[in-house]
């Protein structure tokens, strides 16, 4: 019995420490815009079992009432609201610690990533300055494309309203590190769950950089072309799915799931939780250029 006792309350503790803990965990608001969506749903799934997550809202221009309710029967502790249109976006929007943005077109075959910026730079533009007005503190992960174009926009607009802090903006490229793990663990059959591979530059094309020297483990059964052709996936990795949906959007659950895991590791970082690394594309000065994604620690995740 002791020992029962004993072992569930080192349970408990190690829990806490991780921010799993619901009596050491602080109240944690997440913000989904664009929630109606095809990441925006599997998302709002994803943040509604996550629990460092008490409050979760999603906004969309329609449709988040029904995603609201069907996700809100979930049995996890976070209490779920949506709304709908501009004038509910304040009040979805209140108090929140992390809003992940999802909102936008997605792309067809033969587009890039740049033929979005006309429509989702206005789309974000406003969302951010409805943002810096409703909750200037959050911490925002930024998923619409070009994800190289609406960070900087962002970064303007909060700069314009007075509330830019560049170590509260993420540009998420998290799917991009999920894609070059996958297929690294796969062409050197290394078991995925043990993977790593940073992925740094931007988020389009050949801004894509994995850097599989450092990946570990390390495999010495990859050749030259073989890290060629794994950097080239990854770099691709956006087409192929755009190419295989024929007409359909763009990835959808697997970016839900890289969202997810970028959120958790935002609301860790918030929670104190040492040791968060991911890569995101942020403020730099890593190299001369003013946005880049690199490894990110100390310091942003736990900015909060
Ligand atoms: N960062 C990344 O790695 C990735 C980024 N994306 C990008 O994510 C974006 C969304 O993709 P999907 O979910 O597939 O598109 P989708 O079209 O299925 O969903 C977008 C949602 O945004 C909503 N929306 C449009 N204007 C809005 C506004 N002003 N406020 C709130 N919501 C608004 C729409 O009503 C829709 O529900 C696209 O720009 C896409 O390129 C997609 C995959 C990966
Ligand atoms: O390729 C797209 O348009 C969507 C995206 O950013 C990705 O899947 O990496």
């Amino acid at each position: 019995m002791r020992s029962a006792v004993l072992k569930s309350t080192s349970e408990l503790l190690r829990r806490s420490r991780r921010g799993y803990s619901s009596s050491a965990t602080p109240e944690r608001k997440v913000a989904i815009l664009g929630a109606a969506g095809g990441i925006g749903q599997p998302l709002a799934l994803l943040m509604k079992i996550n629990p460092l997550v008490s409050s979760l809202s999603l906004f969309d221009i329609a449709g988040t009432p029904g995603v609201a309710a069907d996700v809100s029967h979930i049995n996890s502790p976070a209490l779920v609201k949506g709304f709908m249109g501009d004038d509910q976006l304040g009040e979805a929007l209140e108090g929140s610690d992390v809003v992940i943005i999802p909102a936008g077109v997605p792309r067809k075959p033969g587009m890039t990533r740049d033929d979005l910026f006309n429509i989702n730079a206005g789309i974000v533009k406003g969302l951010c300055t409805a943002i810096a007005k409703h909750c200037p503190n959050a911490l925002v992960n930024m998923i619409s494309n070009p994800v190289n174009s609406t960070v900087p926009i962002a970064a303007e607009v909060f700069k314009k309203a007075g509330t830019y802090d560049e170590k509260k903006l993420f540009g998420v490229t998290t799917l991009d590190v999920v894609r070059a793990k996958t297929f690294y663990a796969g062409k050197a059959g290394l078991p995925v769950s043990e993977v790593n591979v940073p992925v740094v530059g931007g988020h389009a094309g050949i801004t894509i950089l994995p850097l599989f020297s450092q990946a570990t483990p390390a495999s010495n059964s990859l050749s030259q072309e073989d890290i060629v052709a794994l950097t080239k996936r990854t770099q691709d990795g956006g087409t192929e799915v755009v190419e295989a949906k024929a007409g359909k959007g763009s990835a959808t659950l697997s970016m839900a799931y890289a969202g997810a895991v970028f959120a958790d590791a935002c609301l860790k970082g918030l929670n104190g939780v040492p040791d968060v690394v991911e890569c995101s594309y942020v403020q730099s000065t890593v190299t001369e250029l003013p946005f880049f994604a690199s490894k990110l620690q100390r310091g942003h995740f736990n900015s909060g």
